[in-house]
C-alpha cells in the first residue's frame, strides 16, 4: 500500500503550515471533520501529503494525544482501493483494529485505524479515496 499522508497533531494550523510551505508544499484542501473533532489543512507536494490536525474539542483523539505527548507526528495513512477487504485481511491476521467498519474521513474518503501497538507505537490509518 502506498503512503497517502502523514498526520501531524498541531495546536495552530497556520503556524504549523509555514515550514511545509517553505519546503514547497501547497494547500490542497482544508476543512472540518466533526466526527473526529478536528480542523484539517492538507498540504501537498507531488504525490506527498502532510495532514495538519488541530483539535476542535478536548475529548478528541488529537487533543488527548497532544495532552499526553505534545504536538508531533500522529499517524501514517496508507491508501487502499478496498478498505473493507484490507480490514478483513488485517483482522484475520490478528491486527488490533480500532475500527472494524470504515468511517468518514477528510475529503469524503473512507478511513479506518489500527491501534499503535500493532506497528511499533505508530497509529496506522487506511484510506479509500
Ligand atoms: C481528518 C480525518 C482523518 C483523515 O481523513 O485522515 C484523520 O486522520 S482523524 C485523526 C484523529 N483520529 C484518530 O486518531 C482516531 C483513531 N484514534 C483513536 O481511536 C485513539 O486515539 C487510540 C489510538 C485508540 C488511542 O485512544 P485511547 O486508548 O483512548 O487513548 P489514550 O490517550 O488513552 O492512549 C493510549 C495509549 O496510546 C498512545 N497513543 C494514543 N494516540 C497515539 C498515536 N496517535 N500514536 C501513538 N501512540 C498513541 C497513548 O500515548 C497511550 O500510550 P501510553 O501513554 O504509553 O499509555
Ligand atoms: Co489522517
Amino acid at each position: 500500500m502506498e503512503l497517502h499522508h502523514v498526520g501531524i497533531a498541531v495546536t495552530d494550523l497556520e503556524a504549523a503550515a509555514r515550514p511545509y510551505l517553505e519546503l514547497g508544499y501547497v494547500r490542497e484542501a482544508e476543512g472540518t471533520v466533526e466526527s473526529q473533532g478536528v480542523r484539517v489543512v492538507m498540504l501537498r507536494s507531488g504525490s506527498s501529503r502532510v495532514e495538519l490536525l488541530e483539535a476542535l474539542r478536548p475529548d478528541s483523539a488529537v487533543a488527548r494525544f497532544i495532552e499526553k505527548r505534545g504536538p508531533g507526528v500522529h499517524h501514517l495513512a496508507f491508501h487502499t482501493p478496498d478498505i473493507r477487504a484490507a480490514l478483513a485481511r488485517l483482522e484475520a491476521q490478528g491486527a488490533p483494529l480500532v475500527d472494524r467498519e470504515p468511517r468518514p474521513g477528510f475529503g469524503g474518503h473512507l478511513v479506518a485505524f489500527v491501534h499503535p501497538r500493532w506497528a511499533g507505537g505508530v497509529l496506522v490509518e487506511l484510506v479509500q479515496e
